[in-house]
């Protein structure tokens, strides 16, 4: 396809709260092993959220404008020489960052923890919120007949869900708790069900994400309560029955009261695995850890293989992500899109390619008023 002079619409940050659109020129394919795709849909993450409204996530500060975006499906237009997997017209899912392949992390198949990852929308890096995007061919994944390009662009969160839950070792009838009904919380329940879980409790702060949770993947639901830790955890076990305490629990909400609870949910020997991404310092209950032997585990973004079981968990009807989806927005209305994700209107929104045609609108199911609460009350463990 010949892409010169075509149009290449960009969302971009400028600095916090400044956002425009700009036409940048269509990237070239450099490499013969990448291919040039069509960029057809794309989820807001928190982390795009947290970037539009502070310009920073941690030691990722903003300096230059940065086009946002990295949950994404598309279409392949050019593959370059060496590309023997791909064609154009094939529709895929894109795994957004790509490691160096050569240090010692790389080598020993945990290339998320690749120091020179470059990651879409993380900055320096510009994210996948554009016409059109270049790609190594072996992060780009073909997607099903069956999967469709709005499913497609799930498959990020979805791959960080199957990175988390593959952290906690379930094995088929075990229990598993998961703090935090948001996206993430809601996909890795759903992924600990695949995996063979008997219960799956999901707790939350907001009572509508706790009723969707139990419409989407979870066994049980806990409304968190303001009362402490080993309270909050003793109510979660009576009310799932977990006897000892829950094989496995997962946070993926970043929140410091419920790790805190999520340590002595945990039974002994269990296992605990930080998703959420809340403050960086928390006062962690670590005689809890120390004397059950939990074994704890950190999970970030996704390795080997994540990307290609998410894909498998859509296809085989095990994980329903278009349930997630309250809407697509035409892509003139991304900005529009980024204040529905903060004020919580919506689970996921997904913003159409700048070449897409939208039909439909916007679903809001969530529990506006109580989340402003929350927030209010600092309890929510956004980034
Ligand atoms: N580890 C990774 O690679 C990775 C990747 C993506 C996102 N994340 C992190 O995962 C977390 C979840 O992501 P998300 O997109 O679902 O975010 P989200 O903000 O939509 O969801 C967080 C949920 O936690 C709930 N919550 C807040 N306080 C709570 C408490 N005290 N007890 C129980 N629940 C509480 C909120 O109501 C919300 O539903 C975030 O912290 C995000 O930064 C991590
Ligand atoms: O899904 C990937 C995550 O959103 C990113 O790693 C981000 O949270 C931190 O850079």
């Amino acid at each position: 396809m010949a892409t010169d002079g075509k149009s290449n619409l960009s969302f971009v940050l400028n600095k916090p709260l400044d956002v425009c659109f700009q036409d940048k020129p269509v990237p070239k394919i450099n490499s013969p092993h990448d291919v040039l795709v069509a960029v057809n849909y794309t989820g807001i993450c928190g982390s795009d959220v947290h970037y539009w409204l502070h310009g920073a996530i941690g030691h990722f500060v903003v300096k230059d404008p940065m086009v946002l975006g990295h949950e994404s499906a598309g279409t392949i237009v050019a593959v370059g020489d060496a590309v023997k997997t791909l064609s154009v017209g094939d529709r895929v899912a894109l795994e957004p960052g790509y490691p160096c392949r050569r240090c010692v992390h790389c080598l020993s198949g945990h290339y998320n923890l690749c120091p020179e990852m470059r990651f879409a929308a993380t900055p320096p890096y510009d994210g996948t919120l554009t016409g059109f995007w270049t790609a190594p061919a072996d992060f780009c994944y073909k997607l099903p007949e069956t999967v469709s390009l709005q499913e497609g662009a799930l498959i990020e969160p979805l791959a960080v869900a199957v990175h988390i839950t593959k952290q906690a070792k379930i094995q088929p009838g075990q229990t598993v708790v998961v703090m935090g009904a948001g996206p993430v919380g809601l996909l890795c329940a759903a992924v600990a069900k695949a995996y063979g879980a008997s219960k799956v409790v999901s707790v939350d702060i907001v009572p509508s994400k706790l009723e969707f949770a139990k419409s989407f993947a979870a066994t049980h639901t806990y409304l968190s309560q303001r009362v402490s830790p080993e309270e909050n955890a003793r109510n979660i076990i009576a009310a799932a029955d977990l006897g000892e305490g829950a094989d496995a629990v997962i946070d993926a909400s970043g929140a410091e009261p419920s790790i805190q609870a999520a340590l002595h949910v945990v039974r002994q020997g269990g296992h605990y695995v930080q998703g959420g991404m809340g403050k960086d310092n928390i006062t962690f209950p670590i005689m809890a850890l120390c004397i059950k032997e939990v074994t704890a585990s950190g999970s970030f973004r996704y390795g080997s293989g994540d990307y290609r079981l998410a894909i498998q968990l859509v296809e085989q009807g095990k994980v329903d992500v278009k349930k997630l989806v309250n809407g697509v927005v035409p892509f003139k209305n991304a900005e529009e899109a980024f204040k529905k994700v903060k004020e919580g209107e919506v689970i996921k929104i997904l913003i159409a390619g700048p070449n897409e045609k939208v039909e439909g609108g916007l679903d809001t199911t969530v529990d506006e008023k109580k989340l402003k609460e929350a927030k209010a009350s600092g309890e929510s463990g956004c980034c």
